[in-house]
């Protein structure tokens, strides 16, 4: 089957231009036209048809050429017939064929006559008239331009696109011959004709490029579809290779697409593997800031157990800037590398310290380093800081500042007290009290800095002794040290013309007390020592040497208290010095001690900076144990004076006895009188309770034990107590009557305090009758023997004569039995101790025994809670405590106070009998009083000490 002709889209726009150039042509050939002859009715773009049926009778054609060529038509016929009927065309052929002949004489392209009479025109022949037309108007022209511009130019029509010549000639031919449109013969026509008119070579390859223009526009405008036809092969090699490609590329998508998978998936994995990481991470991070704050803590719980004791290095900036500095490098751990400059070979050292300021640190860059100490002072610790260096080394610019505490670069004397203040301002609920001393030692002397007349009227003097200047701000604190600093030794030495060849020691106290009647008391000692260089290089002589000696010897005895307190000795020479003696209570185990040794770091001060650095490695190796504050509660110091009354009522009541066997015995025994004379009556005691025999019945360590407490009491409290308390010792004594039965009155007693209230009431039940009558006597407020003896007592106490200190008391241990928190503890312990120290830990033992003994405790039946305690085991205790034989076994006890029995009322009771059976009573009385108070005291100190030490 055929294949349709097919009509390129080239092909109708090639077409279409050919058509708008056929108009413009007829545009051009009508406007010539009408301009030579005139108007003539003719549109300025005719159509085809237009143009044709104008031109017919070729009278505008005659006419025009006659203006070109004038005679070139002789005759022009106008009107072929007179009657009214048109024309026909052979009337007027004589014009056309006139007209052609014209134009041929002219060699210009014509046409054929019988073009003019077609009906169905084509584009090819109207185009020949208008070429012929348009030839005329180029002749015309080159006419008029005097035929100077060469030879005569014309264009020819456009090819005309015979469109049904194409179609024809593809229905005939095929496909393959379409290419054949390019209208050769005419062009080769054209190009013979124009040959013929114009020979010369110019034409002849304008006509060729013409020609070959066309035939590439037509060539061209075919190529496409003749590929198609004639390389469809290619084509479809080149479609086969494409889907190939396709295909490959296909393949290549999924692959890509699978793989963008794998690596989402793995993506995914990596994000959730990631994921797992940051939380792993972050845990760790969480457990390391963990481990950082576990290591603070342990650090600090570190530096607390070994005692609090810090030294610090400051390195003194070189004088004069030529200089060769010693010190290498200074790390930020507290390590300072130094080597000897003269000899940089050698090898260099390395000290450890807590930290090390470098020449450049500023006074407040060692202040804040320091502030945590100073802190501390107000929390009731002790704390020392000391300078330590040779002369110039930068002691005395630590401590007080660069010019002695007067210019602005303060030091840490005056930043300290300043700091002091702005705490205890910012503490509302704290009142303290700041009082500072100024003392020097100079040449092992003691001098008050702060009143230097007494010192120098009254010689030298020891710390307590020195003047105690309140301060209330740090203008008081700059007027004091301003004052010290003029009167503190100053002399020239080799080494430094301003050196200070005495230790200057500033002590702050501070006392503090909180609104629930808590007191704290601290002491902080800021010393600068004197410098600490050899005596031999300090060239000194004289006075300057003995200078130079006591401050070697007191810097050496320091040294010699940090090895001590490092070798943990049982001893710590302190006394060897006036130094270590003055700072005594801030260089043991129960302070805080900060050291700063001062190094210049001159070649020449090598061996000074390196005896500075070994002395502060040792000093830092120091380990003094946890400081404890010296802070007291309320009930514990009321506790402790209401011990100390006791204790005062005790040593009255020996004395009261004294006197009273003294008047007993009108005249007494010469060998008794010697005794008085020579013994104080504790000591009396002492020796009675060294020389008892029943010592031989109680385990060996108890005994030693309960001597050295009454030694301990007898020898550093007893005397002076004695003196001062002579008046009031019965009263005292009464308190503690007053105190037991309150004890016994408490309604929450729990059962510790019921075996102390059952000890007191006991105690005093087991009195022999004698004594208590003797006691009553005397003025105790003792009841009348009465089953329940503690309740007597207790309202006896309600209405004593001695009201003021009896309330007060009685107030107080209200309000400590009643207090279940802090200090029930200590109650209890104080309660259980005494209770141990009369009835031994049998008491634990014993069973409640059914064989009630006449000894039996009364107290035990009045509130059903005292323990069974044979009377047989007490009664050997309470004889080993005291050494006095007990009373005649066959009596109850209750019989021998002289009270009338609760069950036995009918015991007999005990005569009055001889006047040292009474004293006796009264001795042993007197006896159990002294040890409560003594053990009262001493386990006191013990559970302070412990609770302190555990905050
Ligand atoms: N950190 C420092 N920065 C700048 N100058 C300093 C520093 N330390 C010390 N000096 C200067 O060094 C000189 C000696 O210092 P200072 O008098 O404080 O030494 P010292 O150890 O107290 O001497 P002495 O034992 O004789 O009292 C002073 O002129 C002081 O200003």
């Amino acid at each position: 089957m055929a294949e349709p002709p097919r009509v390129s889209f080239r092909d109708g726009r090639l077409a279409s231009r050919k058509a708008e150039e056929a108009v413009w042509r007829r545009h051009q050939a009508a406007a010539w036209l009408q301009a030579m002859v005139g108007s003539f009715g003719l549109p300025s773009c005719p159509s085809e048809q237009e143009f044709v049926a104008s031109l017919r009778n070729g009278i505008v054609l005659c006419k025009a050429i006659n203006k070109l060529q004038p005679g070139a038509v002789p005759k022009v016929i106008t009107n072929a017939a007179c009657d009214s009927q048109p024309s026909t065309a052979f009337q007027y052929f004589e014009n056309i064929r006139n007209f052609l002949v014209a134009v041929q004489e002219l060699k210009l392209p014509s046409f054929e006559a019988s073009d003019l009479d077609k009906d169905n025109l084509d584009a090819g022949t109207v185009g020949k008239i208008v070429d012929c037309v348009i030839s005329l108007k180029s002749y015309h022209e080159w006419k008029q331009a005097g035929g100077a511009n060469g030879p005569i130019k014309y264009m020819k029509s456009p090819l005309a696109v015979r469109s049904s010549q194409i179609q024809s000639e593809n229905i005939a031919l095929g496909s393959s011959t379409s290419q054949k449109r390019l209208d050769l013969a005419e062009a080769d026509a054209d190009t013979q004709a124009f040959q013929n008119v114009h020979p010369d070579m110019q034409g002849a390859a304008e006509k060729l490029q013409k020609i070959v223009v066309d035939c590439m526009l037509s060539y061209k405008e075919n190529f496409d579809q003749n590929i198609l036809k004639k390389d469809s092969k290619l084509i479809s090699a080149i479609l086969a290779s494409q889907l190939g490609k396709e295909q490959e590329l296909r393949k290549l998508f999924q692959d890509i697409k699978a793989d963008f998978k794998t690596l989402q998936i793995q993506f995914q994995d990596d994000m959730t593997k990631l994921g797992e990481n940051i939380q792993e991470i972050s845990k760790a991070a969480l457990g390391y800031n963990q481990a950082v704050k576990e290591n603070k803590n342990l650090y600090n719980t570190l530096q607390e157990l070994r005692g609090n004791i810090r030294v610090f290095c400051r390195i003194r900036p070189l004088l004069h800037l030529e200089s060769i500095s010693s010190i290498e490098h200074v790390g930020n751990d507290g390590s300072v590398m130094v080597c000897d400059p003269v000899k940089p070979q050698s090898t260099r050292k390395i000290f450890q310290f807590n930290k090390v300021f470098g020449p450049t640190t500023t006074q407040d860059e060692v202040y804040k380093e320091t502030q945590s100490l100073i802190r501390s002072v107000m929390d009731g610790y002790n704390v020392c800081i000391f300078a330590y260096g040779q002369t110039g080394s930068g002691k005395t610019h630590t401590m007080c500042g660069p010019s002695g505490g007067l210019a602005k670069d303060f030091g840490i004397n005056y930043m300290a007290l300043n700091d002091l203040f702005n705490i205890s301002t910012s503490r509302e609920d704290v009142k303290y009290d700041i009082r500072v001393q100024m003392v020097e030692i100079y040449n092992e002397q003691v001098r008050d800095l702060l009143n230097i007349r007494a010192s120098l009227s009254n010689g030298p003097l020891n710390l307590p002794d020195a003047k105690i200047c309140p301060v209330q701000s740090p203008s008081d604190v700059i007027n004091l040290m301003q004052l010290g600093e003029k009167h503190r030794a100053s002399g020239s030495t080799a080494m430094n013309h301003r050196s200070s060849r005495s230790h200057s020691i500033l002590t702050v106290h501070v006392n503090g007390k909180d609104i629930a009647g808590n007191v704290s008391r601290s002491s902080l000692h800021l010393v600068d020592l004197a410098g600490s260089e050899r005596v031999d290089r300090s060239e000194a002589t004289g006075d300057r040497l003995k200078e130079a000696q006591h401050i070697n010897k007191s810097l050496s005895c320091l040294g010699d208290v940090i090895n001590a307190l490092a070798q943990k000795n049982s001893h710590i020479p302190y006394r060897n010095s006036k130094l270590t003696q003055l700072l005594q209570s801030s260089l043991g185990r129960n302070a805080k001690m900060l050291m700063f040794a001062h190094i210049s770091p001159e070649a020449e001060s090598w061996a000074e900076t390196l005896g500075t650095l070994k002395f502060a490695q040792r000093t830092s190796s120091v380990e003094l144990g946890t400081a404890q504050a010296n802070k007291e509660s309320s009930e514990i110091r009321e506790l402790k004076e209401q011990v100390d009354t006791l204790k005062k009522a005790l040593a009255s009541k020996e004395l009261e006895r004294t006197s009273h066997k003294l008047k007993e015995n009108s005249i007494p025994s010469e060998r008794t009188k010697q005794v008085l004379d020579r013994t104080p009556p504790r000591s009396r005691r002492l020796s009675l309770e060294n020389a008892s025999s029943a010592k031989a019945r109680i385990p060996e360590r108890k005994t030693q034990k309960l001597t050295r407490s009454m030694m301990t009491f007898t020898q550093d409290e007893g005397i002076t107590h004695d003196r001062e308390c002579t008046t009031d010792g019965f009263k005292d004594h009464n308190s503690l009557t007053q105190v037991s039965a309150k004890f016994n009155e408490d309604p929450v007693r729990e059962e510790n305090e019921k075996i102390i209230c059952t000890v007191d009431t006991v105690e005093f039940c087991q009195l022999p009758s004698d004594a208590y009558n003797l006691l009553k006597q005397s003025g105790l407020n003792t009841p009348e023997g009465t089953p329940c003896r503690s309740r007597n007592m207790c309202s006896e106490a309600s209405c004593g004569d001695d009201s003021s200190s009896t309330v007060k008391l009685k107030k107080n241990m209200t309000s400590t039995a009643t207090k279940k928190g802090s200090h029930s503890h200590l109650r209890k312990s104080i309660q259980s101790s005494i209770g141990r120290l009369i009835h031994g830990t049998e008491r634990r033992n014993v069973q409640h025994s059914a064989q009630g003994t006449p000894a039996k405790i009364t107290t035990s039946m009045c509130h059903d809670m005292t323990p069974a305690v044979t009377s047989d085991i007490r009664l050997r205790r309470r004889q080993s405590l005291t050494g006095i034989p007990p009373p005649p076994t066959t009596m109850s006890r209750r019989s021998s106070l002289g009270g009338k029995s609760d069950i036995n009322c009918d015991s007999p009771r005990i005569s009055h009998g001889s006047r040292e059976r009474k004293l006796e009573m009264i001795k042993y009385g007197i006896r159990f009083l002294c040890l409560i108070g003594m053990q009262s005291d001493k386990i006191l100190q013990k559970t302070i000490g412990i609770k302190v030490g555990q905050k």
